[in-house]
Order: structure tokens, then C-alpha cells, then sequence
């Protein structure tokens, strides 16, 4: 007896074995016996029941645990004001047919006028939607809820690999997010002016070519003026002179159409063609941005290396080479170098930034354009502006785009009207958000601010908030006491409206989660307009011009079509 109870080793098997510690089971000994055989069999049945068992208990416990979430989930998401759910799948069916983003707006619209400015739309068991339209509540949303959804995470990573930006949860991005805005406001602005000269000179190269062949649209224009533009910001004038630079774009939009229903799959689906087609074009856009990381490196090396050369002796008196040579290194250069993310991390958010800000920023431009082709006389004023300020002629040295308020004016009107994206998305992973009027939004909810409703309310923006009217951000002037014209004879208009400061003005977001491009942003465009309408008119293409009119439909303002353009350039 003492030798059997030796051999069952001390462990919470034996333990088990021991049927409770105290006495062997009465088979135990007798069928261990015969070589040991027995003795092992019973060991392995024993072990494998109490795992099972164990499996069986913990299994019980997520899924108890779970249904208990979901049970709380249903109860804070019922107590939102909504419609009531159609059925299991809730409004999902619904909201495919949407099609658009501005057709699930409309549908939020119309939520929003029964049910107030907090709604909630069910799109399965375990999906709730809230959308919010009071300035209050959207405040207080976007400085706690500080996630973004899953599939915007999941899309991202998916098409350019494991990423430190854009991804859902905040923690991951906090600290890129700071090195990257301190980059993009320092630096980045500041040569935004330079930027935009060259891109302006490089596109309207093309666009000369395009209008001999044929017809031109704003929304190519755009395109090509915000991919050249954030090219050149985050690779380098290298990024002008490359040879695949065409292709790139092509992928990119390519990329940007699928991406998001790839990885609205939860199992990448394997069995599906087109998604290895998707992937080999996202295998192949990495592979093109490690090209170009190569070639911009190799620049800024050759770039440093004269200006070593030719300031060689000043360098030994004061340091400034050594600064100048930290500054121009590449985006991440740091970071990679001091083993911080690693080079396939770095390609991966250059290619997120580079995606993201294309798209944003060609649908702005496209936005301004399209107002500015449609009302030549806001055009002719713009230009007086960018006269009175540059001259005829200024050069990329030119610092003082900042100084035309009706430009910037005309900049943000445009970017309120007809904003790049037509929701703003957020969400909380982890915790409940408890506001303001004591609404909780359970944890997990997509917490959604449609911001055409916001941007075009009436009640915020007056009577004529759906015109185009610069004028609303140059109507400080008024309040200091005479009228915008007034002030416009002055050499330069002191009042511009910081638009930032109103809660119902949102294109680049709030909070946690706002875009860091913003100024680069702000500052590029307007420097790129400023250029462009210094040197050509753009008019609407004869026989185009009717249907190019954006139209109001369930108060959302529309574009039907991009407006046909010529470009003529000043004398
Ligand atoms: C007109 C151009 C642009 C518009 C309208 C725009 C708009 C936005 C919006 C609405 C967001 C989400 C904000 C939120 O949820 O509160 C965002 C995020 C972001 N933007 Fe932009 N953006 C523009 C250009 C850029 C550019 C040029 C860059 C950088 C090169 C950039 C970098 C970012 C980044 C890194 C984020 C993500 C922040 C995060 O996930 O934490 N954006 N942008």
C-alpha cells in the first residue's frame, strides 16, 4: 500500500487519482498491479475526465459571462431611444441597401427628427449602432470614446500589414500618434507652401496633356493634385521624379474600393479569388512604398551630403549642419533606428497616412473645386485676394497663404458642406460611456456622428445653411464692428473665424481620435489653390453645365456629377 501511494506523484492529478487525498480508489492498487499497465490507464482516464471537466466548467463561464454581457448590452442599448428591430438581423438588410453613405445619413435624418438627437439602430444581435446629432452630446462622446470600430482597424491592417496608426484601439496608437503630429505641424507645415508649388507645376503638367486629348474632371484633378501633394510630403521630391508613381496611384484606388469588403470578413476568406487578387495588388503597393522609402532615404543622404559639403566650414563654428542633418531625416527614420517599430511597421503606416490622406484630401479639394468651377464670381475673389497678397507672379518662397482669409474661408465652407467622410466613427472597446443626460452607450457600440446633419443644421448654421457661403467664417469682422467689405479694403482682412472652436464644425474630428494631418492639411491645400488660381481660371466645360449643380435631397446636398473643367491660364 505505502509502495502504490509513493508512485502516484504529488500533483493535482494525483490528488484527483487519490479521490479526494485520502485512500486510494479500491481498484486502484490491484489493477496497477500487473506491470503497471492498469495503473497508467486509469491515470490518463482520470486526468482526461478532470480536464474535461475543468474545460467543461471554464467553457460554461465565458459563455455565462458572455450572455451576461450581451443581456446588460441589450438592456443599455433598449433604453436608447430607436425603432424598434425588424427582426434578428435588426436594420442590417437596411442599411445594405443604403448603398451610399449619404442614403444612411438620409435614413438618420429622419430617425433623428422622431426620435431626438440620440438614436439607436440594431444591425444584429450583437451590432448597435447610436448616432448622435447634439453638439453637447457629440463633444463629450468624442473625448471619451476613444477606440475606432474594429473593421476600420481590421481594413487598415489587412491591406498594408501590422500598422501603428489607424488601428482600432487607442493604446496602440497614442504614442505614434504624438511623434507623427509633431512631425507633420512642425516640419511638414512648414514646407506645405514649397510643397504645394511643385505639385501644382507637376499636375498642371499633365492636366495641359489630359485637356489636349480630351474631357477633364474636378474629381481627376483632385485626385492626382492630393496624391502627388501627400507624396511628396511623406517620401520627398523623390516622389516627383519616380517612374512607378502612376502605378502607385492606380493601386491605391484600387485598394481603396475593395478594402473595406474584404475585412468586413471576420475568417479572410480563403476560398474566394478575388480576395488573392486583392492581396497580391496590396503585396504589390508594399513592395512599390519600400521602393520609394528607399529612394526618398537615398535623397535626403545626397540632399545632407552637399549641404555638408558646401557649409562645411560654418558646421565646425556653430552645429547648425548637425541640426539640419537630424531635420531632414525620413518619417519613422528615428523610430526605426532606435529599434522602436520595426522597418515593415514603419512601410505599413506610411502606406495608411499615405492612403488615408490621399483620399481625404483629394475629396476636399474636389469639394472646393467643384464650388469654386460653379460660382466664378467667388473665384475672381479669391484671386483679388491672391493678388493683393502675392502679387501676379509670388514664387514657392511665399510664407503668406495664412493671409488670405477668403481663401481659408472658402477652404472650410467647402469642407462643411460636403465633408470627405459622411460619418464620423468611434467607439469604446472597453467601458461603458456614461453622458452627460445619464445615457449610458454599452462598450462595443459603433458611436457615429453623421456630419452633414450637424454641418448643414439649420438651427446652427442659419437659414442658409445649405448655400455655399464663405462669408459665415469671415463673420467676425462684423462682430468687431463694420462689414466684411470694409475690412476687405485693407491690406489684409484680420478676421477669420477659428472654425475649430465651433462643435457643429467637424471635418478632421475631435478628441482623442482627431486627425493629425489637419494642418498640414489646411495649409497645403489652400497653398496648392493659391498657386493654381494664380496662374489659371478654371471654367465649367460648355454643354456641361447643368447637371454638374449639386443638388439637396432629403436635406443632404449632393453631387450628381463631377463638373467637366477647362483650365485657362492668366496672362
Ligand atoms: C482634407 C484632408 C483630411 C481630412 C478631411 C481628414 C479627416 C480625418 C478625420 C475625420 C479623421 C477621424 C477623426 C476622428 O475620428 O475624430 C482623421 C484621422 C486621421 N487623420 Fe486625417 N484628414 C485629412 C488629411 C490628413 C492628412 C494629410 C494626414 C497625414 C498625412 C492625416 C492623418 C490622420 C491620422 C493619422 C488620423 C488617425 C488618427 C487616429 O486614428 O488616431 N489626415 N482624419
Amino acid at each position: 500500500m505505502e509502495a502504490c501511494d509513493a508512485s502516484i506523484p504529488y500533483t493535482l492529478l494525483g490528488f484527483l487519482l487519490q479521490g479526494g487525498g485520502d485512500r486510494p480508489p479500491a481498484n486502484f492498487c490491484s489493477s496497477a498491479a500487473p506491470g503497471g499497465q492498469g495503473f497508467l490507464k486509469d491515470y490518463v482516464a482520470r486526468g482526461t475526465n478532470a480536464l474535461l471537466w475543468i474545460s467543461l466548467i471554464s467553457v460554461t463561464f465565458l459563455l455565462f459571462r458572455k450572455l451576461a454581457r450581451l443581456v446588460g448590452f441589450w438592456a443599455k442599448g433598449s433604453r436608447i431611444p430607436g425603432p424598434p428591430s425588424p427582426s434578428f438581423f435588426g436594420h442590417s438588410k437596411l442599411i445594405a441597401g443604403c448603398g451610399s453613405g449619404a442614403n444612411l445619413t438620409g435614413y438618420l435624418s429622419k430617425l433623428h427628427e422622431s426620435y431626438g438627437p440620440i438614436v439607436r439602430l440594431w444591425l444584429g444581435p450583437t451590432q448597435l449602432l447610436v448616432s448622435l446629432k447634439d453638439t453637447t452630446l457629440i463633444k463629450d462622446v468624442l473625448v471619451q470614446a476613444e477606440d475606432k470600430l474594429p473593421l476600420t482597424g481590421r481594413a487598415f491592417h489587412l491591406a498594408f500589414g501590422r500598422l501603428s496608426l489607424f488601428v482600432s484601439s487607442f493604446r496602440k496608437v497614442q504614442k505614434r500618434r504624438e511623434s507623427l503630429e509633431a512631425y507633420l505641424n512642425g516640419k511638414l507645415a512648414e514646407r506645405a507652401n514649397m510643397i504645394s508649388w511643385k505639385v501644382v507645376e507637376c499636375v498642371m503638367g499633365r492636366v495641359d496633356t489630359i485637356m489636349a486629348k480630351g474631357i477633364l474632371d474636378c474629381r481627376s484633378v483632385s485626385q492626382h493634385m492630393a496624391f502627388y501633394t501627400l507624396g511628396v510630403g511623406l517620401f520627398g521630391d523623390a516622389f516627383l521624379d519616380w517612374s512607378e508613381a502612376a502605378t502607385y496611384e492606380e493601386l491605391l484606388l484600387m485598394i481603396a474600393k475593395n478594402g473595406c469588403f474584404w475585412a468586413s470578413y471576420r475568417i479572410p476568406p480563403f476560398w474566394r479569388r478575388g480576395y488573392w487578387k486583392y492581396r497580391s495588388l496590396c503585396m504589390r503597393l508594399q513592395c512599390l512604398t519600400q521602393d520609394i522609402i528607399q529612394r526618398s532615404l537615398g535623397q535626403i543622404n545626397q540632399d545632407s551630403c552637399k549641404r555638408t559639403s558646401d557649409t562645411g566650414r560654418e558646421a565646425g563654428a556653430d552645429g547648425t549642419v548637425l541640426l539640419d542633418n537630424t531635420r531632414s531625416r525620413g518619417l519613422f527614420q528615428e523610430e526605426i533606428e532606435e529599434d522602436v517599430i520595426s522597418k515593415e511597421e514603419a512601410c505599413a503606416n506610411m502606406l495608411g497616412l499615405m492612403f488615408h490622406g490621399c483620399l481625404a484630401t483629394a475629396s476636399l479639394i474636389h469639394s472646393i473645386l467643384t464650388w469654386l468651377v460653379l460660382n466664378p464670381e467667388l473665384q475672381e475673389k479669391s484671386y483679388s485676394e491672391i493678388v493683393r497678397v502675392w502679387g501676379r507672379t509670388s514664387g514657392p518662397d511665399s510664407l503668406e497663404v495664412q493671409k488670405m482669409h477668403f481663401l481659408l474661408a472658402t477652404v472650410y465652407e467647402s469642407a462643411r458642406l460636403l465633408p470627405a467622410g459622411p460619418l464620423l466613427q468611434r467607439c469604446s472597446l472597453k467601458h461603458d460611456l456614461i453622458l452627460n443626460s445619464s445615457i449610458t452607450l454599452p462598450a462595443g457600440a459603433m458611436l457615429v456622428v453623421p456630419l452633414q446633419l450637424l454641418q448643414m443644421d439649420d438651427s446652427i448654421w442659419g437659414k442658409d445653411a445649405s448655400h455655399f457661403n464663405p462669408h459665415r467664417f469671415l463673420s467676425k469682422a462684423i462682430d468687431h464692428g463694420g462689414t466684411f467689405e470694409e475690412h476687405e479694403k485693407h491690406e489684409e482682412c484680420p478676421f477669420i473665424s477659428e472654425p475649430n472652436k465651433s462643435a457643429a464644425f467637424l471635418p478632421f474630428g475631435a478628441g482623442a481620435r482627431a486627425c493629425i494631418g489637419q494642418k498640414f492639411a489646411i495649409h497645403g491645400i489652400s497653398a496648392l489653390l493659391a498657386y493654381l488660381l494664380q496662374n489659371y481660371e478654371m471654367r465649367l466645360k460648355p454643354d456641361f453645365e447643368n447637371n454638374s449643380k449639386p443638388t439637396v435631397h432629403d436635406c443632404l446636398l449632393q453631387l450628381q456629377a463631377s463638373p467637366k473643367v477647362v483650365f485657362a491660364r492668366r496672362n
